[in-house]
């Protein structure tokens, strides 16, 4: 079977079919997943602990009597994961934290006028609940990638919810690496009834502010729904199924990129991989590399489904390669290029973005020290992938003095009356007329 029907010529495509093109797979959300959401949140907020034994037998094949992970757990799960592995986890939270510290809000003040001091203050939000995926593959780097900046923010209480395994235990892995971060509060749960539990509460999951974390449709959009119900949770972004687009010139190295493209695809049936490129030759190149790669992977066949929904385009010229990306606005971009640097600035919308050949986004998602939450489905236009101020709040403060007021009074009060607010010019005359006295 051709792994990759999708060889298309950019220019000769007209505007329609560029739309449709650059539309993912799992964008439009089924309207049947839309409706078991729905119904899976009311299931959680009408029937609390009771919904999510139901739900978890139904979806994940075990009702366990306790969602927490009790000591036990946590001290099997210490003695089952490798060295080799827990070493690797804690020098990538190394890298993350290093990274991350640099990110967080920053108090500042200035005076905007004689006697005027305005200010933001940073508060870390109180309790937050992560998820990590675990349905097709345990992630104990998503752990990570949650836990380091929650813990650098200061949250008070950080809750992680990950699905069971069949034999109703948690990943060790992805405890672990909870615990590196310093998070005890782990609860065996998936999909859209962790999220519910988190966002609603119920008698033994506590009600979480924030929600934050990726994960597959139905976790995706059940983060949708909650955020907009008025007793929900807010949420970090829509992170869902894996993305990258590459931008690879005729230098690349056609068996990097290749890699690179699978690695995505492997994720998830959902995932989309998109190569951009203005040279044929190398297209050529990649396709034969996929088609030589394909088959030594273990998880091949998601690869495939993934690859059958994803593009290879030939462009006129790099820049057009550029505007496509921005219209894209992918999770991941990659730039194969001979000086990516020199193309940065062309780079308008990404959740990620990847320099060079020695730099695979592979390195991102688990140690590079960049967070690998990021937003999928183009939201990369106007969302950022998460750091530690996703979890902080600033409170913006102001302190006039007398001498202030006099200053930039007369200013609210012209503002005041032509808006018709009297109440709002009297607040500020009345004390104007003092100040004058
Ligand atoms: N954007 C990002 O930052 C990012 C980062 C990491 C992973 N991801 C993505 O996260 C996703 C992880 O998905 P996953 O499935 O492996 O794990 P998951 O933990 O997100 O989902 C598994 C859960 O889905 C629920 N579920 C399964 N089938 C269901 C059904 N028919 N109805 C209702 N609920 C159902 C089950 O309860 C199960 O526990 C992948 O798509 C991956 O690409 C994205
Ligand atoms: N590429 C994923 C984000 O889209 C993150 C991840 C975790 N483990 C491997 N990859
Ligand atoms: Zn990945």
């Amino acid at each position: 079977m051709n792994a990759w029907p999708n060889r298309i010529d950019w220019s000769a495509l007209d505007e329609a079919e560029r739309e449709r093109l650059l539309r993912r797979p799992a964008q439009a959300v089924s309207a049947q997943v839309q409706a078991d959401v729905a119904g899976i949140l009311d299931q959680v907020r009408a029937h609390g602990d009771a919904a999510l034994r139901a739900l978890s037998l139904r979806f994940d094949g075990v009702a366990p009597e306790d969602f927490a992970v009790g000591p036990e757990e946590f001290a099997e799960a210490e003695s089952v994961v490798p060295l080799e592995l827990r070493v690797a986890m804690i020098a990538a939270a190394q890298r993350i934290e290093a990274f991350h510290e640099d990110g967080m809000q920053a108090p500042y003040a200035v005076e905007t006028a004689p006697g005027v001091v305005c200010e933001r203050v940073v508060r870390a939000i109180g309790r937050v609940g992560l998820y990590v995926p675990a349905g097709s593959a345990p992630l104990p780097s998503t752990a990570l990638m949650l836990g380091v900046p929650a813990r650098l923010a200061g949250c008070r209480e950080a809750l992680l919810c990950t699905p069971p395994r069949r034999d109703g235990t948690a990943d060790p892995a992805v405890l672990v690496a909870a615990k590196l971060c310093g998070i005890s509060r782990v609860y065996k749960l998936g999909g859209a009834q962790a999220i519910a539990a988190m966002a609603f509460g119920t008698g033994s999951i506590a009600r979480c502010d924030k929600l934050f974390g990726p994960g597959n449709a139905f976790v995706t959009e059940a983060k949708r729904q909650v955020s907009m119900r008025a007793d929900g949770a807010a949420i970090d972004m829509p992170a869902g199924p894996s993305e990258v687009l590459v931008i690879a010139d005729a230098g690349a190295n056609a068996a990097f990129v290749a890699a690179d493209l699978l690695s995505q695809a492997e994720h998830g049936p959902d995932s989309q991989v998109v190569l951009l490129s203005d040279d044929a030759a190398l297209l050529d190149a990649v396709e034969a590399q996929l088609q030589a790669q394909l088959p030594h992977l273990p998880r091949n066949a998601i690869a495939r489904q993934a690859l059958a929904e994803s593009r290879l385009i030939r462009v006129d010229a790099l820049d057009t390669a550029f505007d496509i990306s921005n219209r894209y606005a992918p999770e991941h971009l990659i730039l194969a290029l001979r000086d990516p640097r020199a193309w940065l600035d062309r780079v308008q919308a990404a959740g990620s973005v990847f320099l060079g050949d020695w730099t695979p986004e592979a390195l991102g998602d688990y140690c590079s020290g960049t967070n690998h939450v990021l937003p999928t489905g183009g939201a990369a236009r106007a969302v950022s992938g998460l750091g530690v101020a996703s979890f902080q709040t600033t409170i913006s403060v102001q302190a006039a003095q007398p001498r202030g007021i006099a200053a930039i009074g007369p200013c609210a009060i012209v503002m005041a009356e032509a808006e018709g607010l009297d109440a709002h010019r009297n607040a500020v005359a009345m004390r104007l007329a003092e100040t004058a006295a």
